[in-house]
This record gives C-alpha cells, sequence and structure tokens, in this order.
C-alpha cells in the first residue's frame, strides 16, 4: 500500500481534564476525499484542530506525507502543504477580500501569484468583490472566501469543517462542486459535512465518530444510505 497522506494513530486529545478523542485511528490515502460525520458535540471539530495543530493531543502521532507532524506548530504544517478552513468560515475581518488572499498567499509562499487567479477562478463570486471587507460578505461569500484562502496556500490537503454549514442551498451546490473540482485535481481532503446527502456525495471514504470514538471507518460505496442514516441514528 502506498504511504498514506495523512495518517493518525492511537490519538487522544481534550481540553484541560475534559477528554474528547480516544484513541484515534485514521488513515487517509493521497487524493480521495474523507468525511467525518457524527452529531453534534462528538469531537469533530476537536480532530480537526488537533491535525491542524491547533490542540496538542494528549497521546497518538499525526503523520503528514511520511513526516511525523505531531508536535509541530500549525504554520510548520501549512508550509508543509496542509490548509484548514475552520468552522464558521472566519476570514480577517477588517480586511478587503484581495487582502485576506494576498496575506495567505505571502505567509506561506508555496507558488506564484498565478495560485490567486485560480483560486478566484474557482469562486467567481468573489472577483467583484475584490475590495469588499470580509467582515461585509454574507455567510456564502465568506465560506468561499475561507476556502479560497485555504487554497492560495497551495495545498496537497485540505481540511474543511462544516463548508456548508448555514448557507443557501444554490451556494451549496457551488461549494459541493468546487470540492468534487478541487479532488479530482490531486488534492487530498478531509471534511466534516453535517448535510449527508452532501457528504455521502463527495465522500470516498467515511468516518464516524461517536462519543470521541471512531464506530465506523469504510469506503462509501461499501455504505447504503440507509446503513449512513443507521450509523449517525438521524
Ligand atoms: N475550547 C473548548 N474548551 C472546552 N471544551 C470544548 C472546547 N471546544 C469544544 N469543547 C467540547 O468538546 C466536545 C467536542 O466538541 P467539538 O466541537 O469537537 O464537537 P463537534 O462534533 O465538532 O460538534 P459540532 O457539530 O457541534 O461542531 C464538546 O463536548 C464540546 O463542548
Amino acid at each position: 500500500m502506498n504511504t498514506p497522506h495523512l495518517a493518525v494513530t492511537g490519538l487522544h486529545a481534550g481540553y484541560g481534564r475534559a477528554r474528547v478523542l480516544f484513541d484515534i485511528n485514521l488513515t487517509i490515502p493521497t487524493g480521495t476525499i474523507t468525511c467525518v460525520m457524527g452529531r453534534n458535540g462528538v469531537g469533530k471539530t476537536t480532530l480537526l484542530n488537533t491535525i491542524a495543530g491547533l490542540l496538542t493531543p494528549t497521546q497518538g502521532t499525526i503523520t503528514h506525507n511520511g513526516t511525523d507532524i505531531t508536535n509541530k506548530p500549525p504554520h510548520t504544517r501549512i508550509r508543509g502543504g496542509m490548509a484548514y478552513a475552520p468552522q464558521g468560515h472566519d476570514t480577517f475581518a477588517p480586511l478587503t477580500v484581495a487582502d485576506n488572499l494576498h496575506l495567505a498567499h505571502h505567509a506561506t509562499r508555496r507558488g506564484g501569484p498565478e495560485l490567486i487567479t485560480r483560486a478566484l477562478d474557482r469562486f467567481p463570486r468573489l472577483k467583484p468583490l475584490l475590495h469588499r471587507r470580509a467582515g461585509l460578505l454574507s455567510g456564502g461569500q465568506a465560506q468561499q472566501l475561507a476556502i479560497a484562502r485555504a487554497l492560495v496556500t497551495n495545498p496537497t490537503l485540505l481540511i474543511l469543517d462544516e463548508p456548508t454549514e448555514g448557507i443557501q442551498p444554490s451556494i451549496v451546490a457551488e461549494i459541493e462542486q468546487a470540492i468534487t473540482d478541487i479532488a479530482a485535481e490531486g488534492t487530498t481532503i478531509l471534511l466534516v459535512e453535517q448535510y449527508l446527502d452532501v457528504a455521502l456525495r463527495l465522500a470516498d471514504h467515511v468516518t464516524v465518530l461517536d462519543a470521541g470514538r471512531i464506530t465506523h471507518s469504510g469506503a462509501r460505496a461499501d455504505l447504503t444510505d440507509t446503513d449512513a442514516q443507521a450509523l449517525l441514528a438521524i
């Protein structure tokens, strides 16, 4: 088997005395979309934050592209090709759309200015908004900016936390298409997605978390929609 793009082994994490994740084992093959699912509060965001380096695990290892990054800070992970668009389409609110993109691009220097052009071509709705402050964007526009800002760092692994949350259906479809296209061009994607239909359309692999533990992990193709609903107890 090829070296997985990302491998999480025996991972435990939490906040002080509050233990949230228990013995998480996850391997993500290069160029695939892995969708992490589960009800509210089961630890999905905690898992992504730990992989992105925003939270230090209490046990376990994280390997990215064959390198142990468990104790590396977030900026080292970003320079190594990992990009994270956290939940809540967080952007630099006082800055313009253009400045958001240029700042992320300049900070990481993982390619030339064509990365900005490509990110805007991916989300053309942002083009007429380049001089608008990010804090004035609609939820859907801000989410597109959050993903575009991750893309200008030229990631090989893109991590997205609920990219469709609270967004109108027409924009959800555009974001879904963008994720499909980004993956088709070879970028590995790890995503938390709460809409079952979107998740099942996008995913190559599905991982289900419950109370901080993985209760299912497998190929999307091996899962019927009914099984998926049962796993998520919807
Ligand atoms: N900064 C924090 N400090 C303490 N506890 C936290 C913190 N962030 C999350 N938690 C707790 O950790 C647990 C897991 O939260 P997490 O946000 O990872 O879940 P989630 O599955 O992403 O949920 P949601 O779907 O609501 O985003 C919850 O009990 C939550 O209250």
